[in-house]
Order: C-alpha cells, then structure tokens, then sequence
C-alpha cells in the first residue's frame, strides 16, 4: 500500500512521469461477505489466502490492496482469469461497487467523498461504461438508442439527434440509424453500446469485456475498431479483458489480476519479455514474443562507424518479427533509426534470442544496453 498520491504527483507504475493522471487508486479493497470492513485493516486476515480467509471469515476479498494510476490518453488493460476480481475492481472506480477501504480519485477529486450528484454525473459525464450486454432499448431505433444518454443528459432533441447521427458514423453504423436491436448482428449491437458511450464525451471509457460474446471475426473487428478511435480520438480507455491476445493488441498498459492482487503492472513487451513471476511466465508463455517484443530489446551499440552507417533500418518500437524480415531479406543486421539517429544495430543472433525467450536473461545481466556514440548519425534509408 502506497503513501496518499495527488492529481499533481508523477504517475506510478513502469515509465516517466508524465500529466496528472485520469484515475489514481491507492491501497483499494473490496471484501464482500460479514464485517468485511475488519479485514483491510486486519493484517493477520488480510495475509491470508483466498481459502482461508473463506473459511475463517465468509469473506471473499475481490480485490486487495490494489494500487494504480490510469494515464490520460492509455489504453490501460486490466486482464486476468475468470474470478481474479476485475470487474470488482473496475466497478469501483465510478463506486457501482463501493470499496471496503483505500482511494480513488478522478482528476485528483476523491471519488469516494462524491456525495448523489456528483457520482451520479461522474458516470454520465465522465467515466461511461460499455458492457458485455449492451443493455440496448429493443423498441428504440439505433438512432434514438445512441441519443438515449444525451437524453438524460437533457439535451434538447435536435442536437441530441445530430450529435448521435455523428457518432453512429464514427463506428461504422451509418444507414442504419433506423434499425431497431433485433435487426443488428451482435457486432453492430456492440456498435450502437459503444456509440452510445461516446455519445455523451466522456473523458474515460471503461469497457468491461464488451467483445467476449462475438465470435471471433467480428471481435477482431471490435478491437481494430477500439484501436482506430483511440488512436483518432486519444481518449482514456480502461478495458476489462481475459483473453491475452487481446489484451495485449489494445493495451498501453496491462494490469494482470490474480486473486485480487495486480501481480505485475507494465507494457506487453515488460509482462511477455520480463514477467514478474512463475504465474505471469506461465501466462505469457505461448505468446509469439518477436511480435510484441520491440527491437530495443535485442539491440547492442553498432561495433564501427560503418555498421552504423549501413545496412537497413528499423524504428525503434519495430517489431522483432519486423526487424527479422529487414535483416533476412539484407543480409545484414539492421541500424535501429530514431529520428536519423542511430540508436544501436540488431543482429540476427540477439533477435532469434529474443524468439527463444533467452534475452531476457542476457537483458538482466547486462541492463546497461544502451549502445554507445556510434559513429555520425546518418540519415540514409528510411525505417521500416
Ligand atoms: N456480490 C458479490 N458477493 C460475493 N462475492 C462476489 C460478489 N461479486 C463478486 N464476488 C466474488 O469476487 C471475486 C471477483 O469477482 P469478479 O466478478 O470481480 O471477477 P472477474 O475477474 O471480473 O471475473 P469474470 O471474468 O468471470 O467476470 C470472485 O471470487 C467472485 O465470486
């Protein structure tokens, strides 16, 4: 449990400091079941496991003292197995569940002081959901659907009516603005949920696992979809996942959940390439690394001005599985190109390490791998 933070300290977690951020959640519980508040401040009761602290108390601790900041512009991912507590702990942002003990603060404003109103306008203002079941009005059109949060907004009827045409454009619904649910796939159901979550603008959007109930097309196209208006709109998203995969296609940031514990929060290249522990090591293992590992992790300093100067280029957040065609198809290692800068030089033998998971190690034994001055920068080719 962390000291109290503000909306001004730096962020926490893997990273720089950077703006305030969004969410700020510091030492949270949330215990359901008889007396639960004694058991956050309990540290016998709090240390036990799961089991035990069933069979001593009736209490079930869904999340436990879980900390994090919410980074204004992530996508932050909270992921982990059915029952690890991630939809507890979502809910307890915007208090649907209200927490056992701990902060949270939107904004640097304590969410857990907020009083009717204010909560009542955080979840239609500032922080709205899309769930798994869209929750959709059967007799109202796609249209009047989408419209339906400005409505209890109170917005007036036209300009409700106008904004929601706009967004229901932006997913891709448009020409059937007329349709009511029943005449929608399951996918452009989830559509009408997600225009009508941005239709009120608001400043977080917390999906709580909106895709696992597509089939698996469809759901690929849901996430190019969150991926393509995040990347337009810049919005803050939370998104609840237990698919892996998907987690770490969407997330800037994963928070990995296991019995109510975020057992390691990071980028996907830190949870697949230098997982906390055996649970996450197990979790991650069948992830392809070379396509979320970047080649900043097999790069070394170019050994000559020449190497520097030659050879083809790379970006530095290019993908292992990128870094391996350019060398492949040339022959020869790759520079890594910041800016016309060169960073450092990918070979293949330190990319085939990262393939087989044994530069990690090598990582940790070196952790100074930064390459030195290598040479003039140069600005020849363009990196892939
Ligand atoms: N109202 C409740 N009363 C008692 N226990 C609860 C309640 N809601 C959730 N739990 C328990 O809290 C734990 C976390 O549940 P939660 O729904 O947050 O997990 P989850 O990771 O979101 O799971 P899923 O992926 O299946 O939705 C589980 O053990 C669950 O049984």
């Amino acid at each position: 449990m962390g000291t109290a933070t503000t909306a001004t300290t730096a962020t926490t977690g893997t990273g720089t400091a950077g703006p305030a951020p969004v969410f700020s959640v510091d030492g949270l519980w949330k215990v359901f079941g008889p007396k639960a508040d004694r058991v956050p401040g309990d540290p016998e009761l709090a240390a036990l496991d799961p089991a035990e602290l069933r069979s001593r108390t009736g209490c079930t601790a869904a999340v436990r003292d879980v900390s994090f900041d919410v980074r204004r512009g992530e996508v932050f991912v909270v992921m982990g197995l059915s029952g690890s507590g991630k939809s507890t702990l979502v809910r307890c942002l915007t208090r649907l569940i209200e927490p056992t003990a701990g902060s949270v603060a939107i904004d640097g404003e304590d969410v857990r002081a907020m009083d009717r109103a204010r909560l009542r306008a955080l979840r239609r203002h500032r922080a709205a959901m899309v769930f798994q079941h869209f929750g959709l009005l059967p007799h109202r059109t796609v249209l009047d659907n989408v419209a339906y949060g400005l409505e209890i907004q109170g917005v007036g009827r036209a300009e409700r009516r106008e904004r929601a045409a706009e967004v229901v454009a932006k997913v891709g619904l448009e020409g059937m603005e007329q349709r009511r649910p029943a005449q929608l796939s399951g996918g452009q159901r989830q559509r009408v949920g997600l225009a009508r979550a941005l239709a009120v603008d608001p400043e977080v959007l917390l999906f709580d696992e909106p895709f696992s109930a597509l089939d698996p097309i469809v759901r690929r196209d849901m996430q190019e979809e969150v991926v393509r208006l995040h990347r337009e709109e810049g919005r803050t998203m939370v998104f609840i996942t237990h698919d892996l995969s998907e987690a770490l296609k969407l997330g800037d940031r994963i928070a990995l959940m296991r019995d109510g514990r975020v057992v390691q929060l990071g980028t996907p290249e830190e949870i697949v390439g230098s997982p906390a522990d055996d649970y996450v090591r197990a979790f991650v293992r069948d992830v392809p690394r070379e396509q979320v590992m970047t080649v900043r992790t097999a790069m070394r300093p170019a050994a000559s001005a020449e190497e520097a100067g030659s050879g083809p280029a790379v970006r530095p957040d290019a993908t292992v599985s990128e870094a391996i065609e350019a060398v492949a198809r040339a022959g020869a290692p790759a520079r890594v190109l910041d800016e016309g800068r060169c960073l450092g030089v990918v070979d293949s033998e330190a990319l085939l390490d990262v393939v087989a998971g044994v530069s990690a190690a090598a990582a940790e034994a070196a952790p100074a791998r930064r390459p030195e001055p290598a040479g003039p920068a140069t600005t020849s080719g363009e990196p892939i």
